[in-house]
């Protein structure tokens, strides 16, 4: 593995910067920014082509940008959706309804038909005149998936001929087509359920083998995830820019119309790299190497991946078998064969290694026991807990994905709903929603939607626990209600502030004002114990 790409990472920009209005790609006509309040100018460098960096101080929680995509249209692994609204269709709720050009849509009133970041009058007469959908059965949902792969890249195509500035962009793009057309399984995938769909069975042979399989790497490689209802995909003509870091200082959202808007989580300087995570946080360096190098073809030398110990989050580390006091770390993390051994290695172990592929097969193995615990069992997930304790350091990621489904589960599970919690498991989803703050400091710091989530879950049970404390009249002074009162608003304050970043309609937007109402209501407090904002936390012992 790992040979077939060129390396990378965070080198230096050499290149001049190129300021956001000599971007003449069209990044200039930033929507909803004007030209003077952009806070990035675009640099190049040999190892990561374009990125972008900050040209002041962001704050925490400030916009970047926001943009509405250029083009919008299913992910490459989609099962059935709706042509127009991408609505899923696998339930069958919705019964099957076609459009005239014998696509399934969600309804006749679908208010995705003939939009523009929808099933366009356009899309519909090449599908219906080609006669495409006579080539799968609406019977077999799965199967419609495949002729789908194709939509999104004819959506480019079409931008050619109908807005030839973002057809510009989009090819512009990196497609890295010299790294994938040596890797068989996407390169020859592509050319049956796309290259050949578009050209042979759509009949489109205006478009080029080399120019179909340029806009399938430009998705691959650029697109975002977006959407609530199914695997749906954008792409934006900015948003592509920003580079990848595993701990970056961005997050981002997308509404309802699909317009993506990026914000700093935490404070970033003048010239910084303003950076987002193109891999999944909760991983290992192994797992999250592997799929950056497969899904966007560079190999990740960031800080987080480069250091045994993830930042001192122990993410990877598992508990020596030998002399159960060291860690086993890998020697190299940024090498895939790379085997692992103790860290009290020569100190007080005799030695123990492990190979890269031992290590592989014990992750696996531990893996598909995460993957069969239900994920409304929480005796199931302490069970595991438990069976692994001297086997996986506690914040291990497999430790920690459980982990911090517990934080969130205790509470809302039948038979552990909050107010039914006794004080032990009040304590432990407490002690949770702590651990998995802190790591997050680590390895998302800053204002990201995780954060938010577990602040608010925070604050029930300490509550709760204050509450039962005064109820049973257990010694508890005022200076200490007026400092755990403090605390839980600091929790709450902070969990306003994030969550109100998302659509209101959304679980987390509904966080975010239930957390407006916690701390309206935490107010009453102050008739029983006076004023609590100046209340003074102990200070830390060393
Ligand atoms: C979404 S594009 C970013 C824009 C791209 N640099 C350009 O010039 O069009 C992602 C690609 O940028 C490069 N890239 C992004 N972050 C990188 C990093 N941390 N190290 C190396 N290459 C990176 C890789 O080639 C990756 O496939």
């Amino acid at each position: 593995m790992g040979r077939r790409h060129k390396k990378s990472g965070h080198k230096k920009s050499k290149g001049r910067p190129q300021s956001s209005t000599e971007y003449s790609d069209g990044g200039d006509e930033q929507e909803g920014i004007q030209e003077n309040d952009k806070v990035f100018e675009i640099q190049i460098s040999d190892i990561m082509g374009r990125f972008i960096t900050s040209t002041r101080k962001i704050l925490p929680g400030e916009v970047i940008l926001s943009e509405l995509p250029i083009v919008v249209g299913p992910c490459a692994d989609c099962g059935a959706q709706c042509l127009g609204c991408y609505k899923s269709l696998d339930n069958g709720e919705s019964g099957l309804v076609r459009c005239e050009c014998g696509w399934l849509i969600c309804s006749k009133t679908c208010p995705g038909i003939y939009t523009p970041l929808g099933h366009t009058q356009m899309e519909c007469s090449i599908l219906r005149n080609s006669e495409s959908a006579k080539a799968f059965n609406t019977e077999n949902l799965s199967e419609i998936g495949l002729h789908l792969q194709a939509i999104a890249p004819l959506r480019c195509l079409l931008l050619k001929s109908g807005d030839t500035k973002n057809f510009e962009i989009i090819m512009a793009m990196e497609h890295h087509n010299d790294i994938r057309k040596n890797i068989s399984q996407i390169w020859n995938t592509n050319q049956i359920n796309v290259v050949n769909r578009i050209r042979s069975n759509w009949g489109l042979t205006e478009y080029s083998e080399s120019e179909i399989h340029t806009v399938c790497g430009v998705l691959e490689v650029n697109s975002f995830e977006i959407g609530r209802r199914s695997k749906v995909r954008g792409l934006y003509r900015t948003a592509f820019l920003i580079s990848h870091d595993c701990v970056p200082n961005t997050n981002h959202v997308d509404d309802e119309n699909y317009k993506l808007t990026i914000r700093a989580s935490k404070e970033i300087y003048p010239g910084q790299a303003i950076t987002l995570n193109y891999a999944p946080t909760m991983q290992s360096t192994l797992k999250r190497r592997e799929y950056i190098l497969n899904n966007k073809f560079f190999e990740c030398l960031c800080e987080r991946c480069s250091d045994p110990t993830e930042l001192g989050s122990y993410f990877s580390a598992l508990i020596c078998p030998k002399c159960q006091t060291g860690l086993i770390l890998c020697e190299k993390p940024i090498c895939f064969e790379s085997s692992w051994s103790c860290n009290n290695f020569p100190k007080r172990c005799v030695g123990y290694n492990m190979s890269a592929r031992s290590m592989e097969l014990l992750l696996n193995r531990i893996s598909q026991e995460v993957e069969k615990l239900g994920c409304n069992d929480i005796e199931g997930m302490e069970a595991f807990l438990d069976r692994y304790k001297n086997v996986l350091h506690e914040t291990h990621y497999l430790n920690f994905g459980v982990k911090v489904s517990l934080s969130q589960f205790y509470g809302k599970i039948d038979g552990f709903l909050i107010h039914e919690l006794d004080d032990n498991a009040l304590e432990r989803k407490i002690y949770l929603c702590k651990e998995v703050l802190r790591i997050f400091d680590v390895i998302e710091p800053g204002y990201t939607r995780i954060r938010g989530v577990t602040q608010y879950e925070i604050h029930a049970p300490m509550m709760i626990q204050l509450t039962r404390r005064l109820t049973k009249k257990s010694a508890i002074s005022k200076s200490e209600m007026k400092i755990k009162l403090k605390e839980i608003v600091k929790y709450l304050s902070e969990a306003k502030i994030i969550l109100e970043q998302e659509p209101a309609e959304s679980p987390e937007g509904q966080m975010g004002s239930a957390a407006t109402q916690a701390l309206l209501q935490i107010k009453d407090w102050e008739k029983i114990v006076g004023n609590f904002s100046h209340a003074k936390f102990p200070e830390k012992r060393l």
